[in-house]
C-alpha cells in the first residue's frame, strides 16, 4: 500500500525554485534515504512528505487521501497520529523526564494518563532506557537523548517515522545504535524515511533518492 504519495510538487521560497516538479510514492514498510547536496532541497522534501510544509504546487496524499492544507487541524491530526518525527536536535522538553517526554504526542491525542505511561515505558525499555525514564533530557547523553526522541516518535505508534539527519549531531558509536534501532524498527514493518548526507548510512536502506538542484536524479530501489 502507498503510504505518502506527491505528485508534480513545486516548492518556491522567496522567488528561488526549490523543488522541482517531484513525484514519489512511498510504500509501506520501505525504509528509504533522501540524499544530495547540501542545499539541494532534501529537509524541503522531507517535511512536505511529513505534512510539516506544504508545496507551492502539486498534491499530496497520505494512505490515498489527498491532503487538503487548508485544513490545518486535520493536518495536525494527522502528523500527531501518522507521523513520528526525529530531527538533528531532540527538541525534548527540559523541564520533563524521559518518560514524560514520550508521554506527550499520545496525551495530545487523547490517550488515558496511565495507558500513555505504560506504553511509554515499553518503547523506552525497547531503546534500552528503562534505567533513565526518571532522568530529565540534560541528564542524558547525546545518544540517549537521541533513543529517547526515537522512543516519542514511536507513541503514537505511527504508520511511518520520518527523520532528518537523525544521526547529524551523534558520534560513530551513537550513530550505529540509532542506525540498527532504525534498521530493527524497519524489520518489524516501519515505514521510514530519511534525509542523511552520510551516504554509507544510506546504503544501509532499500532504497535511495537522490536529489539535485531541487529534482529527483535517481531513485534505487535495491528489492
Ligand atoms: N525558510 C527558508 N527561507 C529561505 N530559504 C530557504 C528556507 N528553507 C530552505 N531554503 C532554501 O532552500 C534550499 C533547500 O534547502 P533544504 O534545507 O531543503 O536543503 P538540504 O538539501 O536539506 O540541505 P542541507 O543538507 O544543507 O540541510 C536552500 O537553498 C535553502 O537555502
Amino acid at each position: 500500500m502507498e503510504i505518502i504519495k506527491v505528485e508534480n510538487i513545486n516548492k518556491f521560497i522567496a522567488n528561488e525554485h526549490i523543488l522541482k516538479n517531484i513525484n514519489l510514492s512511498v510504500k509501506q514498510g520501505e525504509f528509504v534515504s533522501i540524499i544530495g547536496p547540501s542545499g539541494s532541497g532534501k529537509s524541503t522534501l522531507l517535511y512536505i512528505l511529513g505534512l510539516l510544509d506544504q508545496p507551492t504546487d502539486g498534491k499530496v496524499f497520505v494512505e490515498n487521501q489527498e491532503i487538503n492544507f487548508k485544513d490545518k487541524k486535520r493536518i495536525s491530526e494527522i502528523r500527531n497520529k501518522k507521523f513520528g518525527f526525529v530531527f538533528q536536535f531532540h527538541y525534548l522538553i527540559n523541564e520533563l523526564t524521559a518518560l514524560e517526554n514520550v508521554m506527550v504526542p499520545m496525551l495530545k491525542s487523547g490517550v488515558e494518563k496511565s495507558v500513555a505511561a505504560d506504553i511509554a515505558i515499553k518503547n523506552l525499555e525497547k531503546l534500552g532506557l528503562e534505567k533513565k525514564q526518571d532522568r530529565r533530557p540534560y541528564e542524558l547523553s547525546g545518544g540517549e537523548q537521541q533513543r529517547v526522541s526515537i522512543a516519542r516518535a514511536l507513541s503514537n505508534n505511527p504508520l511511518v517515522i520520518i527523520a532528518d539527519e537523525p544521526t547529524g549531531n551523534l558520534d560513530s558509536k551513537n550513530t550505529e545504535i540509532v542506525m540498527e534501532i532504525f534498521e530493527n524498527l524497519n524489520k518489524e514493518g516501519k515505514t521510514i524515511i530519511m534525509v542523511t548526507h552520510e551516504i554509507d548510512l544510506a546504503e544501509r536502506t532499500q532504497r535511495i533518492i537522490k536529489l539535485k538542484d531541487g529534482e529527483i536524479i535517481e531513485d534505487l530501489k535495491k528489492i
